[in-house]
């Protein structure tokens, strides 16, 4: 058997992996990375990358069957195919971002095969046993399939096949509540399916309860059927699609189910144990460095057990490549916005409203509506508010829920990052009409009653007023 002999071993060449490998071979690094599947993991193939294409494919087809005033809407002719060949040309033109042969133009080893740990030092992939100074796991996430009666009896979808789906279903059935089933029922539901989430909480259940409820109205408007609070007690097949008996007897008909019901990590092949790494159901078990129970090997990603987004694993790399390259601490940011791309978008970034009441009793809590932020308007896209939470005049939480919430959230990061006052958010000069000028408003908002409703300032006003020539 070919054996290698490398600085740095990555296993996985998703978002995590492929950062890790960017960044270490060209700071100089000997790097091999392993990909058992695709280049590009799930973000490129089977998540990010996809679902905001066809997300984007149903946000034309709305707007076409909605027009706007004095434009008249027409129900649009939809393609389904077409629309899917579309997605596929969308991967295909970001791919060579993520290909094997930008990598190994990085001077990094590729090997295609699935890696196992034979021991604490060395994983076998492709007939090749790789021996490492560090290791870095970032086999990302499958999705979790529930223990539903009936299950295997069904051509059921989840994320790795939804996108290949050639044929329009006419009922898609849709198993969870959390951004999967929500961004997946929306597109789906503007290309011209029928509809149905069934989730067994309330949908969307770790956001803002006001701004989920938004974008819950929305989708309830444009046609989705959602049922909170609901068990799939069995499934069958039909001759053309399938039943779905809920847990209250009520049975559903549809031609096609979606799973989207949370995610596990994908650690099973890669014999943990052999390489003395503690894991659990959540994935490798990390502290806030990313370093496993073996000092050699570090997890970044989906596997590791935390948030589960692409800027996350990014942002992973830069963790582990801190401490592998140059042997200084790190660790993961607690700073992280997310964003649901449904229309409206729903953003987040520190603590929601519920989280900052339960740590902060000096919690200030401040609102701006879209409704009176003139672009809103003028584009006729008024439904969204934006929350600001603040502590002592700094913010320790954000939620923006509506059109393009997910470009206002960066700037909020970016204070919460660097730890400013409301002020300095309060002293930009936005563009006008933009929607930036919501979070400025807010911002400002903080500052209105002390100058507004201040009897002091309309005391020095008046003083000041009576001197000036
Ligand atoms: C439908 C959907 C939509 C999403 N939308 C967004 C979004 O809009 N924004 C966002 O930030 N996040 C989104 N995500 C989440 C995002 O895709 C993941 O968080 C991200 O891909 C995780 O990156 P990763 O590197 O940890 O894993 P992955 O990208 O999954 O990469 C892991 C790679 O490891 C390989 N692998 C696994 N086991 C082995 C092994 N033993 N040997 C060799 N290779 C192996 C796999 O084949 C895979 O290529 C979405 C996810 C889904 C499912
Ligand atoms: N816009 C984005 O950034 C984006 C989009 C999609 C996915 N993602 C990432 O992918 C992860 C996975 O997404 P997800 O939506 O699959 O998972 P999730 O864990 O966020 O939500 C799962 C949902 O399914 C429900 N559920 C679980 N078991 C169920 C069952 N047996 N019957 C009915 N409902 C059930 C849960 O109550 C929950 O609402 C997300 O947490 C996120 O990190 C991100």
């Amino acid at each position: 058997m070919e054996r290698i002999s490398t600085d740095i071993c990555i296993i996985g060449a998703g978002s995590g992996g492929l950062s890790v490998a960017a960044g270490a071979s060209q700071m100089g690094a000997k790097v091999v990375l392993i990909e058992g599947a695709a280049m590009g993991g799930d973000c490129l193939n089977f998540g990010c990358v996809p679902s905001k294409a066809l997300l984007a494919a149903g946000r034309v087809a709305q707007s076409n069957r909605t027009g706007t005033p004095g434009v008249a809407g027409a129900e649009p002719q939809i393609d389904f195919a077409a629309v899917k060949a579309q997605i596929a040309a969308v991967i295909g033109q970001i791919a060579p971002v993520d290909s094997q042969e930008r990598f190994e133009g990085f001077g990094v080893q590729v090997i295609r095969a699935y890696a196992r740990f034979v021991n604490p030092r060395e994983v076998e992939a492709g007939g090749k046993i790789i021996r490492a100074r560090r290791f870095v796991i970032a086999t990302g996430s499958h999705p979790m399939i529930p223990q539903v009666p009936g299950l295997e009896t069904i051509p059921y979808l989840t994320n790795e096949t939804i996108f290949a789906q050639l044929e329009r279903p006419a009922h898609l059935l849709i198993l969870g509540g959390g951004p999967i089933a929500m961004e997946m029922a929306q597109a789906h539901r503007r290309l011209g399916c029928a509809v149905t989430v069934i989730a067994r909480s309330k949908v969307l259940g770790r956001d803002d309860p006001e701004a989920a409820a938004l974008v819950l109205s929305t989708l309830r408007d444009e046609g989705v059927s959602v049922l909170e609070g609901r068990n799939i007690a069995r499934l069958r097949p039909l001759p053309d699609g399938l039943e779905a008996v809920l847990d209250d007897g009520t049975t559903l008909a549809g031609s096609h189910l979606l799973i989207a019901t949370g995610r596990t990590p994908a650690i099973k092949a890669l014999d943990l144990p052999a390489a003395g790494v503690a894991f659990t159901e959540r994935g490798v078990t990390v502290g806030p460095n990313l370093r496993s129970s073996n000092r050699r090997i570090y997890a970044v990603g989906d596997v590791s057990g935390g948030l589960q987004f692409t800027h996350v694993a990014g942002a992973h790399a830069g963790v582990v490549i801190r401490q592998m390259l140059f042997g200084l601490p790190a660790k993961q940011a607690v700073i992280v916005p997310t964003v649901t791309y449904t229309d409206p978008e729903l953003a987040q970034v520190g603590l929601t409203e519920a989280d900052a009441r339960k740590h902060h009793p000096n919690l200030q809590v401040l609102r701006q509506e879209f409704l009176h932020n003139d672009r809103a308007v003028t584009d006729g896209k008024t439904a969204g508010f934006l929350k600001l939470m603040l502590v002592k005049g700094r913010p320790v939480g954000v939620t923006i829920v509506g059109a393009g919430a997910g470009e206002l959230v960066g700037l909020w990061a970016l204070a919460m990052s660097a730890g400013l006052k409301v002020g300095a958010l309060a002293s930009i000069i936005a563009p006008y009409p933009t929607r930036g000028e919501i979070s400025k408003r807010a911002a400002g908002a903080y500052f209105s009653p002390k100058l507004f409703d201040n009897i002091a300032v309309k005391r020095v006003v008046r003083l000041v007023q009576r001197f000036l020539p």
